[in-house]
């Protein structure tokens, strides 16, 4: 029998994230879970973040590797880049984690579980079923157009999940290969809403165990109004356009 634990790989883009990132990263050792390896997906920040994951790379308390890219290049583009290098590198299970303390580490376990004793080909941290929330501190135009988003997204492409725009997932590698994530090319709040279709599309089931999200507390948003227009035209390129995977 093969007793060796399913590789656990949580990618976690950064950008200027300096002050956060060693937090995230002993957040993710305290859970003890075997297997676990972090890959720190750094765009160049100015902040120096970069140089904080090779620190961590070299003697944090759990495995940290890091792709180094030279742009900013959006948090789509770099989930994509960072998955694509967890599935060559032989991951079983990826997490994709913004590094802003948004996210609670302590839910991974719950999610795991989940997606490893359920038919849920991916798992969602999810707001806004029972049991999940948001922080009383999270700007109200923030919830306005978090609820605005997951009203519109469902409405057009009736994914059938509470958080349509949710950051925070437990993938299989098997569903990342299915839905081929190296051909997504959306960014920011249309990333997920794209690769939650994605999975739709090919029949597989999306899963939500509740969480806190949190507001950041360490450093700003780089949601951009750009983020905001391609989060409004891509539903209906999703809905009606070529399919294209
Ligand atoms: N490498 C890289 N990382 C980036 C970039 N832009 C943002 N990030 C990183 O991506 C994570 C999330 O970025 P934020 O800008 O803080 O996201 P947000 O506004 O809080 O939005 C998050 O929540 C939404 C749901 O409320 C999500 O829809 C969205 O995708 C994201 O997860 C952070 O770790 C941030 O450093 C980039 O261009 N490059």
């Amino acid at each position: 029998m093969n007793s060796v634990a399913p590789k656990i790989t949580v990618v976690v883009p950064t950008y200027n994230e300096r002050d956060n990132l060693p937090k995230i990263v002993d957040l993710l050792a305290a859970l003890r879970l075997p297997n676990l390896h972090v890959l720190v997906v750094d765009d160049n920040s100015p902040d120096g973040t970069g140089d904080v994951a090779d620190a961590l790379a070299a003697e944090g308390p759990i495995p940290v590797a890091v792709l180094h890219r030279t742009v900013k290049d959006g948090l789509g583009r770099a989930y994509v880049a960072g998955m694509s290098r967890a599935l060559a590198e032989g991951a079983d299970i990826v997490i994709q984690m913004d590094a802003d303390l948004s996210h609670p580490t302590t839910a991974i376990p719950a999610m795991v579980e989940k997606l490893t004793t359920t038919d849920a080909a991916v798992v969602l941290g999810s707001r806004y079923v029972e049991g999940g929330a948001v922080a009383s501190d999270w700007p109200w135009h923030r919830k306005a157009l978090s609820a605005w988003a997951n009203f519109y997204v469902n409405a057009i492409l009736r994914l059938g999940v509470k958080d349509a725009t949710a950051g925070f997932k437990a993938w299989h590698a098997q569903t990342l290969r299915a839905i081929d994530v190296e051909s997504v090319q959306c960014n920011g709040y249309a990333f997920q809403v794209e690769m939650n279709y994605r999975t739709v599309q090919h029949g597989m089931t999306i899963a939500e165990v509740p969480i806190k999200f949190e507001e950041r507390s360490i450093g700003v948003s780089k949601m951009s109004l750009g983020v905001q227009l391609e989060s409004a035209l891509v539903p209906w390129k999703l809905r009606f356009g070529k399919r294209t995977n």
